[in-house]
């Protein structure tokens, strides 16, 4: 007999402990409700444990030896390659060993109510919970329910993928050994980093991909990171579709390709790709169908308020991956951020209806200035519209690109390469996006963010003036391409 849940009432319900899940709960408790957050897994979601912070320290150490590597002086004292080792240990560190004891108390100390176990929805704004202690729960929410669920990876149709014992991201991030041949599957972010960072672990690596690499990002960047890959030993096999996977009796795989050739891996990481995590969650039961290929989607307004949930009142937000806009961590809690305090402010009726662009419960970068930056080494970095999606959005629009060669890029390492571009709306002389590609770029990137959402006049940013000898002095080369 399945016991009678245990009921209880709470502001808010968030579902879905993530970076996001967390931050929408911190702002609303901030804000003088009462909240629960429902967790599956642990506390500290994809990110902490399977995604940014594994996949970013098993990176760190292969760009910090590459770095002493091309600065003359302290290439003569590298004398060995890096200790795998000691990287997946460094790993587990930054995992906390896949535990989330101090996530857990930052949750208690927040004032915040946690149950695990997983959650779905029966009705507007009722959730009940298998708890993983056995216990059923039915949450009721006075004022919100939010979906902070994550995303869950694709998987492409190849035939016999379904049988071979393949990595996703959660097994490559979390890896206890370093496979001899690794075949990545995915020329996205996710796939190029992992492939750098276990061919720098001692992998030989070959990554597949029906398109090009980093086809999102501007050509000349991309390639860039393309030639770090290939100088690492990456094998790039590009526009080149998958066609048959199939495990050997030796435990081997044997991968067959569209242009008929084919390899043999020791493993396969699969990495095509993420969408929302709304499977199971009850979403039938307050008004949304899947689509005829099985999906659902939801639409949410600019404080990430669900449109088209059924039930009284304005109840249902969705946020971070969940919600299906910018899938990285940074953006998930900035939407955490202003969905929490719209939240907050509606049920003291401080909000009413679409809140004005840039205000704080306005998720308003999410239009015009996402940051995101490709850990590998060159790094890829760029914000807001590349040129070719300013003029598809309808902006007289105009670009100035150059290579990095100022001096604080050859003091940076011998024969840097780096690559930079500014994309201007003409009709304001202000910034649309930014990117820019090479060593050591990511921490450029805040600069040109500060820069799209202040939407800083070119005139008055002649005015912000690089230190000598920094790489960022490439504003001003790129300010004086422009004409400035
Ligand atoms: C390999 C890799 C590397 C990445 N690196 C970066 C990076 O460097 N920088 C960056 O910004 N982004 C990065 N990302 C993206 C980033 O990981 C995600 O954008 C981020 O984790 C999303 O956070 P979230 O809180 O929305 O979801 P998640 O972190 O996925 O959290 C969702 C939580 O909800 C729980 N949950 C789901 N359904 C239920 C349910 N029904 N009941 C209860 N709980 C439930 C899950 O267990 C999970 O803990 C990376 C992604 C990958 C795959
Ligand atoms: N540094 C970071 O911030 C970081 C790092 C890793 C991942 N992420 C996030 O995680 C998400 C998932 O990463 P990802 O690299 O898996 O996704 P992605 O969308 O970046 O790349 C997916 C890749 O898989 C390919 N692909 C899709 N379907 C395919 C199919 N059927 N067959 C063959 N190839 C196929 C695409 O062409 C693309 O190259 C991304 O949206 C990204 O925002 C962020």
């Amino acid at each position: 007999m399945i016991p009678e849940p245990v009921g209880r009432d709470f502001d808010v319900v968030v579902i879905g402990a993530g970076a996001a899940g967390e931050n929408v709960a911190g702002r609303v408790v901030r804000g003088g409700l009462t909240a629960v957050l429902v967790e599956a897994e642990l506390v500290g979601g994809e990110c902490s444990y399977w995604a940014c912070m594994p996949s970013k320290a098993l990176l760190r150490p292969g760009t910090a030896l590459h770095g002493a590597q091309t600065t003359p002086g302290a290439k003569e004292a590298v004398t060995r390659t890096l200790d795998a080792a000691a990287v997946l240990a460094r790993r587990n560190y930054f995992t906390s060993n896949w535990q989330d004891d101090s996530q857990v108390d930052w949750v208690s100390d927040t004032g915040i109510e946690l149950v695990r176990g997983r959650a779905a929805l029966t009705a507007p704004r009722t959730v009940e919970v298998a708890g993983l202690d056995g216990t059923q729960h039915r949450l009721q929410a006075r004022h919100a329910v939010v979906l902070a669920t994550g995303s869950v990876p694709n998987t492409p149709p190849i035939e016999g993928l379904q049988d071979v014992d393949a990595w996703g991201t959660r097994e490559a991030t979390s890896a206890g050994e370093v496979p001899e041949r690794l075949a990545v599957l995915g020329g996205g972010v996710a796939g190029t980093e992992l492939a750098q960072a276990f061919a720098r672990l001692g992998s030989s690596v070959t990554l597949i991909a029906r398109s090009g690499l980093l086809g999102s990002f501007p050509e000349e960047a991309a390639q860039l990171v393309a030639a770090g890959l290939r100088a690492d030993g990456v094998e790039l096999r590009l526009h080149t579709a998958t066609e048959r996977i199939h495990a050997n009796d030796d435990g081997t795989v044997h991968i067959a390709l569209a242009d008929g050739s084919t390899l043999t891996a020791d493993k396969v990481l699969v990495s095509t790709g993420r969408r929302p995590a709304l499977a199971g969650l009850g979403l039938e039961h307050v008004g949304f169908e899947p689509d005829e290929e099985g999906r659902l989607r939801l639409e949410t307004d600019n404080t990430g308020l669900v449109t088209g949930a059924g039930g009284e009142g304005s109840w249902l937000y969705a946020v971070g991956d969940a919600a299906g806009r910018n899938l990285y961590t940074h953006q998930g809690k900035y939407e955490a951020r202003a969905t929490g305090d719209a939240i907050a402010a509606r049920a003291k009726g401080g909000l009413d209806g679409r809140p004005a662009d840039w205000s704080r419960f306005a998720q308003t970068a999410n239009e015009h200035a996402v940051p995101g930056v490709v850990f590998t080494d060159p790094e890829l970095a760029t914000v807001g519209r590349s040129l070719d999606r300013a003029r598809k959005d309808g902006y007289n629009a105009s670009s100035v690109e150059l290579p990095i060669q100022v001096a604080g890029s050859s003091l940076h390492a011998e024969n840097y390469e780096g690559w930079a571009q500014l994309v201007i709306d003409e009709d304001r002389k202000v910034l649309l996006g930014a990117t820019f590609a090479g060593p050591d770029v990511a921490e450029l990137l805040h600069a040109a963010t500060v820069a799209v959402v202040g939407e800083v006049p070119l005139d008055r940013l002649w005015h912000a003036v690089p230190s000598y000898p920094t790489i960022s002095e490439v504003w001003l080369r790129l300010l004086e391409k422009y004409g400035l």
